[in-house]
This record gives C-alpha cells, sequence and structure tokens, in this order.
C-alpha cells in the first residue's frame, strides 16, 4: 500500500467559551445547508434569530464544561489521534474538525502539501445522518476540487453495528454494571423528523417503532433513528442487559419542529416518576464526550432527574481515547484503506 493518511474528522467546538467565538462557531453550525435544511433565506433569518440569545446561553455552559486545554470535544479528539497513531501503518494520522479548528481545508491542504496522495477519511459518527456524516464528507470534496488537490478519498462508513465498535462501547460500559443499577437510558442526539422523511422513500417507515427488527435494510441505511435504535439492541444484547432495563431517548432539541421521539428530558422524569433511583446514562451518539454529554446529561439531565425524584445519575462516559476504541477504529479504517478508491458519487444536495 502506498503511503496513506488516516483522517479523522469530529463536529469541532467553539475557539474558546467566550460569547463571540461561541457565536461565530454557531453560525458556521447553523448555517450549513446540511443542519438546518432551509432555503437560504429563511435559514439566514431562522439562525439569525438564534444568534440573539443562544451564544450567551451556550457560552455559559460551554464555560462550565472547559478544560484548561480547551475544549472536551476537541482534547479528547486529540487524545484519540495519539492512540491511534502508533497503531496505524500506512502514514501520518490527522485529525480536523467540521466546524472551527483545525479545519478541514486546512489539514487537507497540508496533506497534499506534504506529498500524500491517499486518505483514509472518517467521519467519527456511528450513525449515519446528513447533518453529520454527509456534511463531512461533502466539505472534504469541497476542498479538494475547490484547491484542485491531488488527493484520492477512501471513506469510512458509519460504524453502528460493526462486531468492532460494539464491543468496544459495551467494554467501555461494562465497569459501570458492577453495582446495582435501576435502569439504563440510551441517550442519542436528536433529528427533526423531517431529516429522515426526506431520505426513507417508503412512506409507511415507522418513525415511533419501538424496536428495529421490521425497518427494512433499505430504510435502515438511512434512517439515523433506526441505526440509533439498532446501536442500542446490539449492545444491551451484548452486555446481556434484560428488555425493560434499558430504553432509547433523544437529546438536544432545538426549536420547534418535531424531532425524533422519546425526548431524553421526557424520559428523565418519566423513569424518575416510575421510581427508577440509580439511573445510568450512555451517549452513544457521541465518541467524544463534549457539551452534549458533559452539561446537557451529566450536569442539567443529572439535576432533572434528582428534581424528579431519582437519587442518582451516572454519566458513563464516550468511548474516548480507549485502547480498545483505538484498535477497533483502526481495524476498521484499515478495510477501508484496502479497498479500490471509490468512485466520485454526488453529494446529495442540501434543501
Ligand atoms: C438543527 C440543529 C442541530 C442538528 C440537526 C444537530 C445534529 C447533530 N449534532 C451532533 C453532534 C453534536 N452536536 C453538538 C452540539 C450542538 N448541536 C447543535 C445543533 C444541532 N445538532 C448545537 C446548536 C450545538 C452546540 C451546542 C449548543 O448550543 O447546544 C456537539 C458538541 C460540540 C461541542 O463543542 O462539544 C456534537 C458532538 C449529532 C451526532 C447530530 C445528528 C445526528
Ligand atoms: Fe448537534
Ligand atoms: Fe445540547
Amino acid at each position: 500500500m502506498t503511503t496513506n493518511a488516516l483522517l479523522l474528522a469530529n463536529l469541532g467546538s467553539p475557539d474558546s467559551p467566550h460569547v463571540p467565538d461561541v457565536k461565530r462557531y454557531l453560525n458556521q453550525f447553523l448555517m450549513d445547508p446540511y443542519v438546518v435544511d432551509l432555503p437560504w433565506p429563511l435559514r439566514r433569518l431562522l439562525v439569525s434569530l438564534v444568534l440573539i440569545k443562544r451564544p450567551a446561553a451556550s457560552a455559559e455552559a460551554y464555560e462550565s464544561i472547559w478544560w484548561d486545554d480547551g475544549s472536551p470535544l476537541i482534547v479528547l479528539s486529540r487524545r484519540l489521534q495519539e492512540a491511534v497513531r502508533p497503531l496505524w501503518r500506512h502514514g501520518p494520522v490527522e485529525l480536523c474538525m467540521r466546524y472551527g479548528e483545525p479545519s478541514v481545508e486546512s489539514v487537507l491542504k497540508r496533506l497534499a502539501s506534504q506529498g500524500i496522495r491517499e486518505v483514509t477519511y472518517a467521519p467519527l459518527y456511528p450513525q449515519f445522518a446528513d447533518s453529520t456524516t454527509t456534511t463531512a464528507i461533502v466539505e472534504a470534496r469541497r476542498v479538494i476540487e475547490a484547491h484542485q488537490l491531488p488527493l484520492t478519498l477512501k471513506i469510512l462508513p458509519p460504524f453502528y453495528d460493526r462486531p468492532e465498535y460494539q464491543a468496544a462501547l459495551a467494554a467501555s460500559v461494562e465497569p459501570y454494571l458492577e453495582e446495582p443499577y435501576d435502569h439504563l437510558l440510551l441517550s442519542f442526539h436528536g433529528l427533526p423528523e423531517r431529516h429522515i422523511r426526506k431520505l426513507v422513500k417508503d412512506r409507511s417507515h415507522d418513525l415511533r417503532a419501538p424496536d428495529s427488527s421490521k425497518v427494512t435494510a433499505k430504510a435502515l441505511a438511512v434512517c439515523y433513528r433506526s441505526q440509533c435504535q439498532r446501536t442500542a439492541e446490539l449492545v444491551a444484547r451484548r452486555l446481556g442487559i434484560p428488555d425493560g432495563k434499558w430504553s432509547v431517548s433523544f437529546q438536544s432539541r432545538l426549536g420547534k419542529d418535531k424531532w425524533i421521539e422519546p425526548y431524553t428530558e421526557a424520559r428523565l422524569d418519566e423513569l424518575a416518576k416510575a421510581g427508577v433511583k440509580r439511573l445510568l446514562v450512555m451517549c452513544p451518539a457521541f465518541v467524544a464526550d463534549c457539551i452534549e454529554t458533559l452539561e446537557e446529561i451529566g450536569d442539567r439531565g443529572r439535576e432533572q432527574f434528582i428534581e424528579a425524584g431519582g437519587r442518582e445519575l451516572v454519566l458513563i462516559p464516550c468511548v474516548n481515547d480507549n485502547p480498545a476504541w483505538a484498535q477497533a477504529l483502526v481495524e476498521l479504517c484499515e478495510e477501508v484503506a484496502e479497498l479500490p478508491p471509490q468512485p466520485i458519487e454526488q453529494p446529495r444536495m442540501p434543501a
């Protein structure tokens, strides 16, 4: 194999937890047509309205979780990069972020200038969504085309059901099951239902389905909610958690649209009211802890659960830089790197 760089791509964070940086980051993020999928004038209007109050609220949330060496998402992604480096035998291992720094553009340009010609590109999202996977791929292709970079991309597909990932995920949860607990909640990042309806052609596809067993392969390939449900079923089965002792929910709703359900906020109340005292929560839409896990679940969610009558909420860390996850990621990426170059598909256009 020729020199093949591994490029890990995650979502990104603001440069600092201060309002101007958070506002710039939110503007870049929310103006992405794969995230807020409205025609430009409407998107601009809606995002401008969100940018009146949200930057201050988000800045306060970022401030509360920020580490000495930066945003947890970035620091943990860097640590993963370091853990992967000695395992990847084919070339350099780099890290980029879809929003903020280090940008996809700066890293791809640097790789090309170093003489790299092949890049294994790994969007670090276990489940597929246009607002994460597609936009990460479209941005890399845009950069290559705009700067005429002599790079071939080999892309890691979503890996929610891959045994390598599932084993690493389950191993990260196992120690938390040793003490008695009442329930395990798997809280995934939410998504407007519309994002899924656009992709699933089958009108009878059920966006409320309590399990993934009846979902067709075609729908599963593009339905984020079904992939989340399948992720949870596989990990619960692997860990031997009985049905009824685990459930799925979706967090981080923004705006007034209908997002996929059940909402995590509602589930936290329901579980406390149903007598759950010691609740474990894991967040398998994320491979690195971030504002969504540490602040939304670890701080606000915990407070809400206890106010509703629960006793303890234990937030299980993401796979982060666990050696088993670094090894699994390398195995998944090696498989992709060994494939012949993929034909360039036309990316699906937003909105
Ligand atoms: C329309 C809004 C949003 C969609 C759709 C969305 C999808 C989505 N996001 C992630 C992963 C992450 N999101 C993070 C933060 C975050 N997400 C949104 C909005 C949407 N996300 C906002 C406004 C924010 C910023 C924080 C806030 O103000 O609440 C993060 C963490 C970033 C960090 O710096 O820590 C991640 C990771 C997924 C997986 C997803 C769809 C599947
Ligand atoms: Fe998000
Ligand atoms: Fe959030």
